[in-house]
């Protein structure tokens, strides 16, 4: 028997109010894989990550985490913003913000024990972020309250991570404790989709690219999905970088 996927998207159409802002995802995630979500701005890659989030409803099609509905698998599911939306008046420290990832497992109501503390400074340590614990959240740049959001996603031991534009305005060190995260919840087996505008990024680190914009325009092995012709079909007249054969950079 084939493993069930982590995510299953069938012919789905993913709607705020009356006309859908995306239809016709299909595809399949499963354990260990890295999907990345690759079109312009305004495609719906944010909207396809909050509709597995059981936060945007499916109108047509469906979506299934772990074989549930998106509400009901939240739990296995772990999220990690885009950096503008990101809170940085947050009055607490940083092991504090990376401790809220284990209150799901927790309970709300319950205090951290030792193994959640033990947990969340491991989280803190694989992003590179070891000696900034005691910090106040808001004290640290933007890359770096990245990585602590990332933390608290990781802490959480998700089945599924979902990743919005992670890559965009964090400085190389940040950059390279994503991928460095990515490689280890890969050979955990953790699923992850993550958008990106990075075209580069996104070869080294997927397994799998899906195209979309406001439709899917493909999805399979990066390297055969991030075609010439699939991003340029994708993007429509908008300018794409080239080097020799290859389509390097996409404008939004
Ligand atoms: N809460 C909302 N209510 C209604 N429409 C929305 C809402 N959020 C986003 N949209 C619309 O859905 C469409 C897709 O937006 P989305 O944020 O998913 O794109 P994106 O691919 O993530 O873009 P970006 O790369 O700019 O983040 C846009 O037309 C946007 O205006």
């Amino acid at each position: 028997m084939p493993e069930p996927a982590v995510l299953a998207i069938d012919g789905a159409s993913i709607a705020y109010d009356a006309q859908p802002v995306l239809t016709g995802v299909t595809g399949r995630v499963g354990a260990g894989e890295i999907v990345a979500l690759i079109g312009p701005n305004g495609a719906g890659k944010s909207t396809l990550i909050k509709a597995v989030l059981g936060l945007v409803p499916v109108t047509t099609g469906t979506i299934a985490v772990l074989g549930r509905s998106p509400a009901a698998a939240r739990r296995d599911v772990g999220y990690v913003p885009q950096a503008d939306t990101l809170d940085a008046q947050f009055p607490v420290s940083v092991t504090q913000v990376v401790l809220m990832g284990r209150y799901r497992r927790i309970g709300w109501l319950r205090r951290p024990a030792r193994a959640d503390r033990a947990i969340a400074a491991d989280a803190l340590r694989r992003v590179g972020l070891a000696d900034r614990a005691r910090a106040t959240f808001g004290t640290l740049s933007g890359g770096q309250r990245q990585r602590v959001l990332l933390a608290r996603a990781i802490a959480a031991q998700p089945r599924l991570l979902l990743l919005d534009e992670p890559f965009s305005g964090v400085d190389v060190v940040s950059q390279e404790a994503l991928v460095r995260v990515l490689s280890q919840l890969r050979q955990h087996g953790t699923a992850v989709l993550i958008s990106t505008h990075d075209l580069a990024l996104a070869r080294h680190v997927s397994d799998h690219a899906c195209l979309l914009n406001r439709q899917m325009y493909g999805f399979g092995p990066t390297a055969a999905t991030l075609t010439p012709d699939g991003l340029r079909a994708t993007y429509g007249s908008r300018t794409l970088d080239r080097h020799g054969d290859d389509i390097v950079a996409a404008h939004r």
